[in-house]
């Protein structure tokens, strides 16, 4: 019984209030009528449901636990299956998510995929206002946190991370990429491409997604069928442009809205049919790095009282059992511990492997102990280090890079997988007058990096370099100093 928790939930009047336990596989007459279930021996489906209800409203993340064990109001105790909430790998599991500008539909569509995926038995419905569900979110109209859903199709199981567009959550847009294996990038017919379309190609392109399937969305409110081509053009050019396949990349023309209200099929469900085949055929199933040492970057902390702390990230690579030793590495001191439960998506897992999303509960560990940006490591495997060197490009203005130039000890912000972190850019020991010099946009140059705090990096790990809001540089770690 892993990750439990006691939960006190508000049902109806006769039931009050309802704590969540585990065990038998019958139900009594009021866990019958808690689950609206006619039959007194479990099914397994519909507890599962409502454990993941009772988690939707706790707005716990993909890797964080539901409820085992019912306390009903007379006092009558009942602990229920677990088998219902045990994770089954019967198809591969791919991490995908929709990106791309402010309002163009990602939040829409995400609905829209669970919708029609829900109506063939694979997925959970989640309506726009459980995707953005924050009160501000709600307020604005727009994405602020990244939301996490799961579905599957035929032939794969998904966790789908839907990011926001605005300029303001471009970081929370890099974690979320950080974890995906490729994405639907949203367009509207409507605008075109805009600056965050392609700010999300150059991001998505740098935090390793390599494939991707256009979404234009918003087929609805466009008459004019030479504007779709447009479109559809542009975006064959941008994708070329920013290293991804213009000329294969597969381009679904839709709406989101009218597949989520129900009306026209053509450009409703049905794009949706063809977009969720294109991603099946089109984004690979990554090779895992099973083999190697494991690995998992840190995205979200929870604490459950009573269980204690868990972290939740996509493992990038290795595998986990219950009951191994890890280490938590960088922004201070290596921390030993023991990882005492596994989850994905409110299931458990005696294993967890490269590119699953999970929640791993550590023994012993406190919520301040570890935080978004360090790693859970085999032991000795991964050091934390501040100063490298790197191959930087420095983007131009065009691409939405700083417009002047900047001289050596300038101070932007680099971006590791899911965080970022201070960093100091000097030129390489040698240089001529360094202090002279001036680095142009467009240029691409090795650098001297020093971090304020160490971090778990390695050579060849790529980053991202911002700046008030700006993306100013993209590179990769060449060789680490100390
Ligand atoms: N006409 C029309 N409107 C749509 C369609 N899809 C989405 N919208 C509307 O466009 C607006 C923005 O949709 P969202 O799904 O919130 O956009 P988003 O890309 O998630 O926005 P951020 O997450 O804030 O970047 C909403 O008012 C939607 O109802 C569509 O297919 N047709
Ligand atoms: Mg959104």
């Amino acid at each position: 019984m892993l990750l439990s928790r006691t939960l006190n939930v508000s049902l109806q009047p006769c039931m009050r209030t309802v704590t969540a336990q585990t065990s038998k596989r019958c139900l009594n007459s009021s866990a019958r009528r808690l689950l609206g279930v006619t039959n007194p021996v479990l099914n397994s489906s519909k507890l599962f449901r409502f454990s993941s209800e009772v988690s939707s409203r706790f707005h716990l993340s993909p890797g964080v636990s539901s409820l085992r064990k019912i306390i009903f109001p007379n006092n009558f105790t009942r602990t229920y299956a677990t088998e219902a909430t045990k994770f089954q790998r019967v198809k591969p599991h791919v991490n995908i998510g929709t990106i791309g500008h402010v309002d163009h539909g990602k939040t829409t569509l995400t609905a829209a995929i669970t919708k029609c995926l829900a109506s063939k038995g694979k997925a959970k419905f989640k309506d726009y206002g459980e995707i953005d569900k924050a009160p501000e979110e709600k307020a604005r109209g727009i994405t602020i946190a990244t939301a996490h859903v799961e579905y599957e199709t035929d032939s794969r199981h998904y966790a789908h991370i839907d990011c926001p567009g605005h300029a303001d959550y471009i970081k929370n847009m890099i974690t979320g990429a950080a974890q995906m294996d490729g994405a639907i990038i949203v367009v509207s017919a409507t605008d075109g491409q805009m600056p965050q379309t392609r700010e999300h190609l150059l991001l998505a392109r740098q935090v390793g997604v390599s494939n991707l399937v256009v979404f234009v969305n918003k087929v609805d409110a466009v008459d004019d069928k030479e504007m779709l081509e447009l479109v559809e053009m542009e975006m064959r050019d941008l994708l070329t442009q920013y290293g991804f396949n213009g000329e294969e990349t597969p381009i679904i023309m839709g709406s989101a809205l009218a597949a989520l209200e129900g009306r026209d099929p053509e450009i409703g469900e049905k794009a949706i049919e063809k977009l969720m085949d294109a991603v099946d055929k089109h984004i690979p199933t990554p090779v895992r790095d099973l083999d190697k040492p494991f690995l998992m970057s840190v995205e979200d902390v929870f604490s459950i009282s009573g269980r204690g702390t868990v972290a939740t990230g996509r493992v990038e690579r290795g595998t986990i059992s219950k009951g191994s030793e890890i280490e938590i590495v960088g922004m201070g001191q290596t921390v030993k511990t023991t990882l005492t439960g596994i989850e994905m998506f409110h299931k458990e897992l005696d294993k967890g492997m490269a590119g699953d999303n999970m929640g791993a509960l550590l023994r012993g560990i406190k919520r301040e102990q570890i935080r978004r940006g360090q790693v859970l490591a085999a032991p000795g495997t991964v050091k934390s280090h501040k100063k490298f060197s790197a191959q930087v490009y420095v983007l131009t203005k065009d691409e939405g890079g700083r417009h002047t130039p900047f001289m050596q000890n300038y101070r932007p912000q680099m971006y590791f997988r899911t965080s970022d972190v201070t960093v100091t850019l000097t030129y390489p020991p040698g240089t001529e007058n360094p202090d002279e010099k001036f680095v142009m946009p467009g240029d691409n140059i090795q650098l001297e990096c020093e971090l304020v705090h160490d971090m778990a990096v390695e050579p060849g790990m790529r980053f991202t370099i911002r700046e008030g809001g700006k993306t100013v540089g993209t590179g990769v770690i060449v060789d680490i100093h100390e």
